[in-house]
C-alpha cells in the first residue's frame, strides 16, 4: 500500500506585524490560508489548520487549537502533530504562497530514518515549510515545557535532515517569501 501523509498549515500566530490574521488576508484574489490548502491538498490524506481562532472553521478542514498557547509556531506544531493520525506530516505556514509540491518531492525522498527533513539554504533552515513525523511531538512537548521556544535551536535538536534547495530556490526565487506586513502584500 501507498503510503497517506498529513499536512498541518500553522496558522495560529499574533500577525502583529500585518495588524490582521494574515492567513485570511486576501492576496491577488485568494486567502492566505487557501494558498497552503491548495498545496497541500493533493499531496495529503488530512489537513489540519492549528489555529485558536474559529474562523478558520470555514475551510472545511480539522482546527486544532495550541495547547501550549502563546508560545509560537512550535506550540502549534505541537498540538498539530499530537492530532495527526499520519507518520509523516508535511507542515506550511499560512503565510509562504509561493511553496511549490516539488519541494516536498525532495524532502519526501530523504525521509528515510529521519524525524525531521528540513529544507536548507545560503540563508540557514527553514523548519516551518518542513516534513515532521508524528512522534517528534513528545521531543516538542519537553521542550516547551522547559520553556524553550526557539524554532530553529529546537528543531536543530532534533536530529533533523537538512535537504540543500539551492536548485529549486534558483528556479523558484520566491518558494520561501512570507507575507508578514501589508507592505508584503
Ligand atoms: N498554532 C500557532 N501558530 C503560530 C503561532 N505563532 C506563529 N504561528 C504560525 O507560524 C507561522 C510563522 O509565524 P510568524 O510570522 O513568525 O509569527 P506571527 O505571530 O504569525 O506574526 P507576527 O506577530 O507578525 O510575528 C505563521 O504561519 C503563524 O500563523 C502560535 O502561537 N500558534
Amino acid at each position: 500500500m501507498t503510503e497517506q501523509f498529513g499536512g498541518i498549515i500553522l496558522a495560529g500566530g499574533k500577525s502583529s506585524r500585518m495588524g490582521t490574521d494574515k492567513g485570511l488576508m486576501m492576496y491577488r484574489g485568494k486567502l492566505l490560508a487557501q494558498y497552503a490548502i491548495d498545496l497541500l491538498r493533493p499531496l495529503c490524506s488530512e489537513i489540519i489548520i492549528s489555529t485558536n481562532d474559529p474562523d478558520y472553521e470555514q475551510f472545511g478542514l480539522k482546527t486544532v487549537p495550541d495547547s501550549f498557547y502563546n508560545c509560537g509556531p512550535l506550540g502549534g506544531l505541537h498540538a498539530a502533530l499530537s492530532e495527526s493520525r499520519f507518520n509523516y506530516n508535511m507542515v506550511v505556514s499560512c503565510d509562504v504562497p509561493f511553496v511549490v509540491p516539488e519541494l516536498f518531492s525532495l524532502l519526501l525522498a530523504e525521509r528515510q530514518g529521519a524525524d525531521v527533513v528540513v529544507p536548507v539554504h545560503q540563508n540557514g533552515i527553514e523548519p516551518l515549510v518542513a516534513l515532521y513525523r508524528k512522534e517528534v511531538a513528545s521531543l516538542l512537548e519537553i521542550k516547551l515545557m522547559a520553556g524553550n521556544y526557539r524554532v530553529q535551536q529546537v528543531i536543530r535538536s532534533c536530529h533533523a535532515r537538512e535537504v540543500a534547495v539551492d536548485g529549486l530556490l534558483k528556479r523558484y526565487p520566491d518558494l520561501f517569501r512570507n507575507l508578514n506586513a501589508m507592505v508584503d502584500l
